[in-house]
């Protein structure tokens, strides 16, 4: 089966008045249907490995490496209409705040029906009636009455399903959300949260959702994706993960919960911070704050070891066990 998503070896470096190595060699991809939650504290490459997958990176400021692939697609070469296709057709984004995806000026129904006209090249009519579906389906009350809505007449909880309707209205093969939740108070996230992994089955949509709450990412996600400092450092399937962490970055977000996964678990709180990301790195990128690192994670990139399956692990540790 071609995989939805495929990084192969992917890095971006960002130039300017001091170079920043944002993704050192990434290699992870994603099946059609599958719901990867990608964790890391702020900085580790996150949002800049999403932006990849919709071209969103400064073109004159940014330098790429490796390929990109949605679909068999390779983004990089993207350009146009096949690329005005793929933003919001293939793939969409939803943000942490609404604000950035909902225009003020234009009515929810009108926003809607707009991007469906857009991209299906239907009559305004089946458009609004496409609207209608999606408001329906994220469950906003009084479906017909909010089409004719101002975004600013929503609350966040409302507005953010709304996006997520806008997001969802051309039937995405891939939806990125980037912490679509963090704004919002712990029952309307929840809520939230439920929605999307109902609509992403419904929908047999592949997502990728980013977080930094490792309770989020287990309770939403098929499988996880730890990044460190531009590097991806453990994968695999949520449960596996939780029952048998593996990277010490990884070991410590969890044991700084003693229950294991609970939401609102922050990933800040391993004492230290993350490097300096103006070299790329030739040891191990964690190595400062590792409890167990030795003199060989201070000298060489650590090698991916598959502990099984699906779940991959960054650590010069691992080679003792395999
Ligand atoms: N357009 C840009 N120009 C220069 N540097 C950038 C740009 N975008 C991101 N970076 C840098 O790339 C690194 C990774 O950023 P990214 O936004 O992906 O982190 P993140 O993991 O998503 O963090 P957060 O959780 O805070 O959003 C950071 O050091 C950031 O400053």
């Amino acid at each position: 089966m071609v995989p939805l998503v495929e990084f192969e070896n992917l890095k971006v470096r960002f130039k300017g008045e001091r170079t920043v190595h944002a993704i050192n060699g990434l290699n992870l991809s994603l099946q059609p249907g599958e719901m990867l939650g990608l964790l890391g504290e702020s900085g580790s490459g996150k949002s800049v490995t999403l932006k990849t997958l919709l071209r969103l990176l400064p073109p004159k400021r940014s330098e790429l490496e490796g390929s990109v692939r949605v679909n068999g697609t390779d983004v990089m070469s993207l350009s146009g209409k096949a690329l005005a296709r793929h933003r919001g057709g293939e793939v969409s984004m939803i943000f942490q705040e609404p604000a950035l995806a909902l225009d003020p000026v234009y009515t929810v129904g009108e926003q809607i029906a707009e991007t469906v006209m857009r991209h299906k090249g239907v009559s305004r009519v089946a458009a609004m009636d496409v609207a209608l579906d999606m408001l329906t389906r994220v469950r906003i009350p009084s479906p017909e009455r909010r089409l004719k809505t101002y975004p600013h007449e929503m609350s966040g909880g409302m507005r953010q399903r709304a996006m997520i309707a806008l997001a969802l209205s051309c039937r995405p093969k891939l939806l990125l959300a980037d912490e679509p939740t963090t704004a919002l108070d712990a029952t309307v996230q929840i809520q939230i949260l439920l929605l999307l992994r109902e609509l992403q089955k419904e929908f047999g949509m592949g997502v990728i959702f980013v977080t930094h709450d490792i309770g989020v990412a287990v309770e939403v996600s098929d499988r996880i994706a730890v990044m460190y400092a531009g590097n991806l450092v453990e994968s695999g399937t949520a449960a596996e993960v939780i029952k048998n962490p593996r990277h010490p970055y990884t070991k410590g977000l969890l044991a700084a919960n003693l229950h294991g996964a609970v939401k609102g678990q922050r990933l800040d709180a391993i004492p230290g911070s993350p490097p300096a990301l103006e070299t790329a790195p030739d040891a191990c990128s964690f190595a400062d704050r590792c409890p167990q690192a030795t003199n060989r994670c201070r000298s060489a990139l650590p090698p991916v070891v598959d502990i099984s399956g699906q779940h991959k692990v960054a650590c010069v540790l691992e080679t003792a066990n395999v």
